[in-house]
């Protein structure tokens, strides 16, 4: 398969890859495959950089079989030979549990049971290094999710060390807007999976993203979300909550009616 890939997008995949320092010398980067658009996409920019990177590195895949019935994985199979990367499936029942369970949450559980499981599969194979398929749009929408429904101002990081696992997790597409990669698939060659789950398209996630693209009609908006995303932009942030205790000791000397 011959490999292209114009500027835009290895502009912003080397500026991560830069900024961030995600890959170094002689790592073997195991690159998380869904089959869906992004980490596609993940593994296509991957292969192309491979060859013009300054640094050395080597890649395979690992598709986590959920268990979804009637899933045909021989297309990410064939999409990996033509890429000459070696490909790694590994069967598990999560989708049993999840859908079973009717669990509260059940895409945090998903990607919790999905990462045990990778880790696993890293630790047999001496594996340090895992790549995903995340995008600026889903750093900024996790942003938002974790304001609105945690009060909390976090994201995930464009790398990130795990230490219960000794893995560290790196996302060189967090410089990639969506419709961005997108536009891209039509060089990947083959059609991307389109998720079995049953809770696809109707998530949290998929409400803000919604919410996201009209309130961003204004490009500006969601780059500015982005710039909150940095330590920096925290300065001006209230004091922490005093405890509760703190609190009715401060109100009690105050307030004497
Ligand atoms: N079944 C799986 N096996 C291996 N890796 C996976 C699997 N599902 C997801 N991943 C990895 O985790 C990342 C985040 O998962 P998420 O479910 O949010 O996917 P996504 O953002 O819809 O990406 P994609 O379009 O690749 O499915 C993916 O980009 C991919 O790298």
């Amino acid at each position: 398969m011959k490999l292209s890939l114009s500027k835009n997008y290895t502009n912003k995949i080397v500026k991560a890859v830069a900024e961030f320092d995600l890959i170094q010398d002689d790592d073997h980067i195991l690159v998380g495959l869904s089959g869906g658009k992004d980490s596609s996409f993940l593994l296509y920019s991957l292969a192309f950089l491979r060859k013009y990177l300054g640094v050395k590195f080597s890649l395979s895949v690992i598709t986590i079989d959920l268990g979804f019935n009637g899933v045909d994985f021989e297309p990410l199979r064939d999409f990996c030979r033509e890429l000459a990367v070696p490909f790694y499936l590994e069967r598990t029942r999560i989708a049993e549990y999840i859908l079973q369970e009717e669990a509260a949450n059940p895409c945090a559980k998903c990607a919790h049971f999905r990462k045990g499981a990778i880790a696993g599969f890293m630790r047999k194979k001496g594996i340090k290094k895992l790549a995903f398929g995340h995008h600026y749009d889903d750093a900024v929408e996790t942003f938002l999710m974790s304001i609105l429904y945690s009060g909390q101002l976090v994201t995930f990081q464009p790398k990130q060390y795990l230490s219960s696992n000794d893995i560290f997790i790196i996302r060189p597409l967090v410089y990639l807007r969506e419709k961005d990669i997108v536009e891209a698939g039509k060089l990947l060659g083959y059609e991307p999976i389109s998720s079995p789950c049953p809770y696809d398209g109707k998530t949290k996630r998929e409400e803000i993203k919604q919410y996201l693209r009209e309130f961003t009609g204004q490009k500006q908006v969601f780059y500015n979300l982005a710039a909150a995303m940095r330590k920096g932009a925290s300065l001006e942030r209230w004091p922490q909550s005093p405890s509760g205790e703190e609190l009715s000791r401060k109100i009690k000397e105050l307030w004497k009616p």
